[in-house]
């Protein structure tokens, strides 16, 4: 069993990441939104610490006594600072409360067990005692999948797996590693570097999120067009519940029966707490390059994604921004470098050996010039390469000089992304236009299938009276949008509580009782995570 030699650090109550890595909005991207969006200049910073509401502690002593039997009094916590790090995500909406002051939903305690045996004698407390249990993994959760919801059950405790931080195993004859879930991505891939192999797993929230978020949100990687997604590379996984342990797979491939897996991935703590994974892993790369493209228009560029996902001659990375935010991209000078303006700017990136690199590149550019595409070189995509996991950071400088800025995500086929496109752009660009907030709406295409992609848009806008509200009615009508066109309501940020109301459209009334037998079978107090993934009845 192998440990990590560094800790994640502690990440801020009311930004992303921390505090040394956080930057003011350079003026020239303020003036920007003053000129283009007419975005009042005025401050608008956190209240100090010192001023944040926390509920008191209620966890009755009963239930005390039992988690402490479980994992030991010193892994219990109920002061204000351990609960105010454990309430809520990293939405805007999550940081826009605490930023005003408001942690009142914290949980009533956090949790740390120590091993699988441990979570399993937690959830049986709580079972007992009608506590609700929230999974923590990174707690990067966008959608509210860890915000305690407290309409079911008045008691909630964090779950934190911080200290599953264990490489258990490689098999490198086989290619396998099975990991503990409170592993974050950084940890994890140096881990697995120190022995010759990488996931490849790398959300943008990778330096904070946790082997076991990955799973239990079916997470997706910015080279997830080489190396897949999180549950794709997923062959077995351990699972607690309140009524015992589950090992849904054991080999690369099976027909017996329905994929139990599938269950448990995406279950958002809702069926049961992941403890480990067995992922499939590749050999660390000997080579990366990339290369940055152009192209006239963002349909052109779309076309040109579609192509290289048929043909399976996938780079590590595809990933394709739309004028707006090339546009803002350039401005910013994140991205900027030799690109032209104007058009539309893709970025690849090949990783492998350097004979996998050298084939796949010549393959993959033969293809995109054809398609419409110009070379913009290298430098454009080293930029986005080096700025992509500072990007977070960007959103509490706008946080901070009175602009909402969030984003969201869908995936839909070829055939229907131009219209999903528009209904989504068109449902942000009028709601937030109607509350005289005018929008920046951009978008990028960064997942790709042989059969359809994933759209992410990014919003910016004046920050209103009272900017949850507000972002509440954007994201209703986006929403709405995505579901009338038929796309999904979630590529990879999962379901939370932000998302669950969609789940009829999304599944049906029958699916959605075939989710709620599950739960019912492993979870039967309900203490799971409640009021997340599935909507009441
Ligand atoms: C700036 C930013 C960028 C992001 N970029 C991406 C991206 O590129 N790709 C992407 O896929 N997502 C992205 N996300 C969303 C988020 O990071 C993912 O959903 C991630 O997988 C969550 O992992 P976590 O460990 O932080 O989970 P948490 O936030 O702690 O939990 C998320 C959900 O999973 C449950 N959970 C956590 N651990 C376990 C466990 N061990 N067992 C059972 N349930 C568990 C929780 O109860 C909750 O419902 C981003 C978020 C932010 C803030």
């Amino acid at each position: 069993m192998t440990a990590p030699q560094h800790r994640t650090p502690e990440p801020m109550w009311n930004a992303w990441g921390t505090a040394s890595e956080a930057d003011p909005l350079p003026e020239h991207l303020r003036a920007l939104l003053t000129d283009a969006l007419g975005v009042p200049r005025r401050d608008t910073p956190s209240v100090p610490r010192d001023q944040v509401r926390i509920r008191e502690s209620a966890l009755p002593d009963v239930a005390r006594a039992s988690i402490q039997d479980a994992v030991g009094a010193e892994h219990l916590h109920t002061d204000e600072h351990t609960r105010l790090l454990h309430t809520g995500g990293k939405s805007t909406p999550d940081l826009l409360r605490r930023r005003s002051g408001d942690a009142d939903e914290a949980p009533d305690a956090v949790v740390r067990p120590g091993t699988h045996e441990e979570v399993e004698l937690v959830l049986r407390a709580c079972a007992r005692h009608r506590v609700a249990v929230i999974a923590f993994g990174g707690g990067t959760s966008v959608v509210g999948g860890v915000s305690p919801d407290r309409s079911a059950l008045p008691v909630v405790v964090a779950l934190d797996l911080a200290r599953l931080d264990r490489l258990l195993e490689l098999d490198t004859e086989s290619g396998t590693a099975t990991l503990q879930a409170g592993l974050r991505g950084p940890e994890a891939e140096r881990l697995l570097r120190e022995r010759g192999f990488t996931l490849g797993h790398f959300p943008q929230s990778f330096e904070y999120a946790s082997i076991g978020g990955f799973a239990a949100t079916r997470s997706s990687g910015q080279a997830s067009a080489g190396y897949g997604r999180f549950d794709d590379m997923v062959l077995d996984l351990r699972v607690a519940t309140p009524r015992g342990t589950i090992r849904p797979g054991r080999a690369p491939a099976s027909a017996a029966g329905p994929d139990l897996r599938q269950l448990f991935l995406g279950s958002e703590g809702a069926f049961g707490v992941v403890t480990e994974v067995t992922v499939r892993v590749r050999p660390a790369p000997a080579e990366t390059r990339h290369e940055a493209w152009s192209f006239p228009d963002f349909a052109t560029g779309a076309a040109a994604l579609r192509q290289l996902a048929r043909t399976g001659s996938l780079p590590t990375v595809a990933r394709l921004s739309d004028e707006t935010e090339t546009g803002l991209n350039l401005a910013s000078s994140e991205v900027g470098g030799s690109a032209p303006s104007g058009g539309c700017l893709a970025v690849t990136t090949y990783e492998g050996t350097a004979e996998h690199v050298g084939a796949r590149h010549a393959e993959v550019a033969e293809l995109l010039r054809a398609a419409g595409g110009t070379s913009l070189g290298a430098e454009p995509a080293d930029s986005w390469d080096r700025g992509r996991f500072h990007a977070p950071y960007l959103r509490d400088a706008l946080l901070d000089v009175n602009t909402l800025a969030e984003t969201l995500e869908t995936a839909t086929t070829w055939s229907n992304l131009d219209r999903t496109y528009r209904a989504v752009h068109g449902a942000l660009t009028e709601a937030l236009g109607e509350q005289g907030t005018p929008p920046l709406v951009m978008c990028h295409v960064s997942h790709i299938y042989p059969t359809g992609a994933s759209l992410y848009f990014t919003v910016a806008c004046a920050r209103a009276a009272d900017p949850v509200a507000q972002w509440q009615h954007a994201k209703r009508a986006a929403g709405d949008a995505i579901t009338s066109v038929g796309a999904t309501i979630t590529h990879h940020h999962a379901v939370g509580s932000d998302h669950r109301d969609w789940m009829v459209e999304e599944v049906g009334e029958l699916g959605l009782d075939v989710l709620r037998a599950v739960k019912e079978t492993v979870d039967p107090e309900g203490v799971l995570n409640p009021g997340k993934l599935l909507p009441p009845k």
